[in-house]
C-alpha cells in the first residue's frame, strides 16, 4: 500500500495522495472512574477523491473520531494529518487557520447564518479565510447543488433539503482537502437526502473532493466507496463497495470479529 521510505507517522512521504490519516489517536472525556474512552487507539488511511461512511453504535465514538481528524477536538494522543500536513501542533489560532484552509464541514443541523443570503453564506469561509471572494466561483459551486435560481434567498425560505445543498455549496467553496460530514441526511426525507448523497458523490466523482461521512443508515452508507465500521472506541472493520444489505448484515454483528487490527497491520501502524 505504502512505498518503503517511511516517516515518523508511518506515511510513504507521498502525502498528497493521501487526504485524511489518523496513527492511534485515541480521546477521553472526564477524568477518575467517571471517564470515558471514546477513541482508543484509532488508525486509519483515506487516499484522495475517496467517499467514506463511518458506522457503529451509538456512543462508538464516530462524531468524536470527526472532531478529532477535522480539528475541532484535539485527541489526547495521536497524530492526524490532513493531505500530508500534520494538525494540531500549534495554537488554537493556527488550529482555526488550518481548518479554514484544509477543511469542509456539512452538520445534520445545515449551521447556516439565518441572516444571510444563500450566496453570503456560501461564500462565509473564504470571508473567513481572509480570501477574496470569487463570486463567479460561489455560482458555480451553487450551480453545481441546483441552488443558481436562490442567490439571494435566506435559509427560511429554502426547504430542509435544500438547505443541506447551500451547506454543501459552503464546504466545497474553499475546494478542502477533506470534507466532514456528520449524518447530513438525518434531518431530511428520503428524497431530499438521495439528492444530498448524490451531491456528495458528484463531489468526489466529478470534482475529486474528499468525503468522510458519519451516518446510522446503511443506505446513505452503500453511497461511499468504503465503510469504516466503530466499536467502543475502535475501528471494528472496513468494507469496500458497500452494498445496504451487506452494511446492515455488518452492523447486526459488529464487534462478534474485532479486525480492527488486522487492518492497522495493513496500514503499518
Ligand atoms: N463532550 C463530551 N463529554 C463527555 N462525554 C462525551 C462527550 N462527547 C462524547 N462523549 C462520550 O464519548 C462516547 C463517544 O461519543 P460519540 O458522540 O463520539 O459517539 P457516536 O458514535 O457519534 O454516537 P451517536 O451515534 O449516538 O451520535 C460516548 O460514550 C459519549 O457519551
Amino acid at each position: 500500500m505504502f512505498g518503503s521510505k517511511r516517516d515518523k507517522t508511518g506515511a510513504s512521504g507521498r502525502g498528497t495522495d493521501e487526504a485524511l490519516r489518523l496513527v492511534k489517536v485515541s480521546k477521553s472525556y472526564g477524568e477518575g472512574e467517571s471517564a470515558v474512552r471514546a477513541l482508543d487507539g484509532v488508525s486509519l488511511s483515506l487516499g484522495r477523491g475517496t467517499f467514506t461512511a463511518v458506522m457503529g453504535p451509538s456512543g462508538s465514538g464516530k462524531t468524536t473520531l470527526l472532531q478529532c481528524a477535522a480539528g475541532l477536538e484535539r485527541p489526547d494522543s495521536g497524530i492526524v494529518m490532513v493531505a500530508g500536513e500534520e494538525m494540531g501542533k500549534g495554537s488554537e489560532a493556527e488550529l482555526t487557520k488550518f481548518r479554514r484552509r484544509r477543511i469542509g464541514f456539512v452538520f445534520q443541523q445545515y449551521n447556516l447564518l439565518p441572516t444571510l443570503t444563500v450566496a453570503q453564506n456560501t461564500v462565509l469561509p473564504l470571508k473567513l479565510a481572509g480570501r477574496r471572494i470569487d463570486k463567479a466561483k460561489a455560482r458555480s459551486v451553487l450551480e453545481q447543488v441546483g441552488l443558481a435560481g436562490r442567490l439571494k434567498h435566506r435559509p427560511d425560505e429554502l426547504s430542509g433539503g435544500q438547505r443541506q445543498r447551500v451547506a454543501i455549496a459552503r464546504a466545497l467553496v474553499t475546494e478542502p482537502a477533506v470534507v466532514f460530514a456528520d449524518e447530513p441526511t438525518g434531518a431530511l426525507d428520503i428524497r431530499s437526502a438521495r439528492d444530498v448523497l448524490h451531491l456528495l458523490q458528484e463531489a468526489v466523482r466529478v470534482h475529486g473532493r474528499t468525503v468522510v461521512m458519519v451516518t446510522h443508515d446503511p443506505v446513505a452508507a452503500s453511497y461511499a466507496d468504503s465503510v469504516v465500521f466503530l466499536a467502543d472506541g475502535r475501528i471494528a472493520g472496513h468494507m469496500e463497495r458497500p452494498t445496504v444489505d451487506a452494511v446492515a448484515e455488518r452492523l447486526a454483528h459488529l464487534g462478534d470479529d474485532i479486525n480492527g487490527s488486522d487492518y492497522a497491520a495493513q496500514l503499518g501502524v
